[in-house]
């Protein structure tokens, strides 16, 4: 099912770059396609990319690429785009049937399609698996010990692909829940900036843990209806994620979520950002799509509230403490 030729990987941000980083520390070949050339160059000439993983000294197993032709010689792609603009990415390649794994945490907005869905759709005759869990992508380039959730509908697949991709501090666990390994990702973002609230407006550690606690309910509620099975959303790319992200200042939603705590506006936030937060794109989709089938997210209506400037922090505080009490 995979193919020769080098690893792929279709973005060049903080994670895409890390991925390359870490695949080829086992001295496998990498190609990695990025839009900006600036980073190509950088990549190529100075074995660095300044602009999304400053310091980090690259492998001489990775050679950069802004062609996407260049990208049909690749054996599988590592799909690491944001989101919202993967569909278009993956319109202007054209498919050899390689192995795609897709990397990237959200929702596509007004389709609510999940990412492997989109896939599917821009890239009919290839193979789909999904890569997500706890992963800050400067601890995994730094070669610090990483466990993710590889899942695909056909588990030899993910089977095969979690032994291509396994690296000594790379330990992929495979799975066949994509939709589950999907929306503990895409969730999760959208709790980090709530969290992130709660840290920047000093409400407390009891309030962080409550939060962690009843967006997990959230995540569950929402995954079930979706056909997604518990223990994926108790497991690396669910609960763990959520874990990571709603717990470190280095989350970037937790920190747009931190500035929304300090009463700063989502537009001043989110105006001169260079990184993704996808939490700010999931979130009003997320909260469309629960709606949708009559799923009650009232930490994803909070954040909602206070992304589109709806409301303030302290409404949207008051407004979660006096929810009628009810069984847990
Ligand atoms: N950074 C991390 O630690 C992790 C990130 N992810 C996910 O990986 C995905 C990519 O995130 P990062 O690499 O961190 O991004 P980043 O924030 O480091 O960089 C942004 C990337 O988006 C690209 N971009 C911006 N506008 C674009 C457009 N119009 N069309 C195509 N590309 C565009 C930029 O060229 C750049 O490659 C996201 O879905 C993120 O949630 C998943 C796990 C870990
Ligand atoms: O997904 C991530 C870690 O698993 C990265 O989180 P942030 O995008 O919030 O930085």
């Amino acid at each position: 099912m995979t193919q020769a030729g080098p690893i792929g990987v279709l973005g060049g941000g903080a994670w895409g770059t890390a991925l390359a980083q870490v695949l080829a520390s086992g001295g496998s070949d990498v190609l990695l396609w990025a839009r900006n050339g600036a980073v190509v160059g950088a990549i190529n000439a100075h074995r660095e990319n300044p602009a999304y993983l400053p310091g980090m000294r690259l492998s001489e197993h990775i050679r950069a690429t802004d062609e996407m032709s260049d990208m049909r010689e690749a054996g599988m792609l590592l799909v690491v785009t944001p989101a919202q603009h993967m569909r278009a990415i993956l319109s202007r390649f054209s498919p050899e049937g390689q192995p795609l794994i897709l990397c990237a945490k959200g929702i596509e907005a007004v389709t609510h399609k999940l990412m492997h869905q989109v896939a599917r759709e821009a890239m009919p005759g290839s193979p789909v698996a999904v890569l997500s869990g706890p992963t800050f992508a400067h601890e995994v380039a730094a070669g610090l010990p990483t466990a993710v959730t590889l899942a695909a509908e056909e588990e030899a697949l993910a089977r095969l692909l979690a032994d291509v991709l396994a690296r000594p501090t790379l330990r992929p666990y495979a799975s066949d829940d994509v939709v589950g390994a999907e929306i503990g990702g895409a969730v999760k973002n959208v709790l980090a900036i709530a969290c992130g609230v709660v840290d920047g407006a000093g409400l407390g550690q009891n309030a962080r843990a409550a939060l962690i606690a009843r967006g997990f309910a959230e995540m569950t509620r929402f995954g079930l209806a979706l056909g997604a099975r518990a223990e994926t959303l108790a497991g690396l790319s669910g609960l763990g994620d959520l874990v990571l992200t709603c717990s470190s200042r280095r989350s970037r939603n937790f920190s747009l979520g931190k500035g929304l705590g300090e009463g700063r506006s989502a537009a001043d936030l989110l105006a001169d950002r260079r990184t993704v937060a996808e939490g700010a794109y999931t979130a009003p989709v997320l909260l469309e799509a629960a709606r949708a089938r009559g799923i009650d997210m009232p930490v994803t209506a909070s954040v909602c509230a206070l992304l589109s400037g709806e409301q303030g922090v302290n409404d949207v505080i008051s407004a979660l403490l006096a929810r009628p009490l009810r069984a847990e």
